[in-house]
């Protein structure tokens, strides 16, 4: 009979799992970037979180755009923000990105982040993006995005912007520059941060 393996190593898992609980154990390295907002991360896109997040976006298992949105709602009550009347949105894909994946991975993680959490989630960007950041090197990220990304209805006071990655921070600044003196609380939230190397 058919028995699902984790798909990082391989062990047996029960039916309906993707990846095992001792995997998962392991994405857990919680950080902070503070910008012109606070960006709270999961944990750290190396190994086995990048394994993951690779499987979620490049090879079709939007299953773990699930899992990734109960970690970061567990992440979120962990962090005891204030009770506010917060709204959920995701940093878009470009249109290419869009049209090869068939989905948006940060909207997938958003949907299940806010239905745990009971907060509306909406559509507040749209990415105007030439290409994809992942494809670039680190120098070339901050004038990809640049005016790229554009807001697509006024936003709500307090709003929590959900994305998988956060490498240079570039795509985050430009969400910061939108939202600029128009919210009251904004809070990043991403799944990893990709440890930088500088010579990139
Ligand atoms: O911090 P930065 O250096 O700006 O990089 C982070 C961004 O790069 C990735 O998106 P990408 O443009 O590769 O598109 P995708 O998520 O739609 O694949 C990722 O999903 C973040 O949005
Ligand atoms: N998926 C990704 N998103 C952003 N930066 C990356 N660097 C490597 N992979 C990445």
């Amino acid at each position: 009979m058919f028995e699902p393996y984790c798909i990082i190593c391989k062990s047996k898992i029960s039916f309906g799992k993707i990846v095992c609980e001792n995997c998962l154990k392991k994405t857990y390295a919680p950080s902070l970037t503070e910008g012109d907002f606070k960006v709270y991360h999961y944990g750290k896109y190396e190994e086995p979180l990048s394994q993951l997040i690779t499987e979620f976006k490049y090879n079709s298992h939007p299953k773990i755009g699930k899992i990734f949105g109960e970690k970061l709602a567990s992440l979120f009550l962990k962090l005891n923000f204030p009770a506010l009347n917060y709204y959920v949105s995701y940093v878009p894909s470009n249109y290419i990105s869009k049209f090869e994946k068939g989905f948006v991975p940060a909207k997938l993680i958003a949907i299940y982040f806010s239905s745990i959490l009971g907060f509306p989630l909406i559509d507040l960007f749209i990415s105007k993006a030439l290409k994809k950041q992942a494809q670039l090197s680190y120098k070339q990220r901050s004038k990809n995005v640049h005016n790229k990304i554009r807001l697509i209805q006024s936003p709500p006071e307090n709003i929590i912007v959900v994305d998988d990655v956060y490498t240079t921070g570039s795509t985050m600044n430009e969400i910061a520059n939108l939202l600029e003196n128009k919210c009251e609380v904004i809070i990043g939230l991403t799944m990893a941060k990709t440890i930088h190397n500088h010579s990139l």
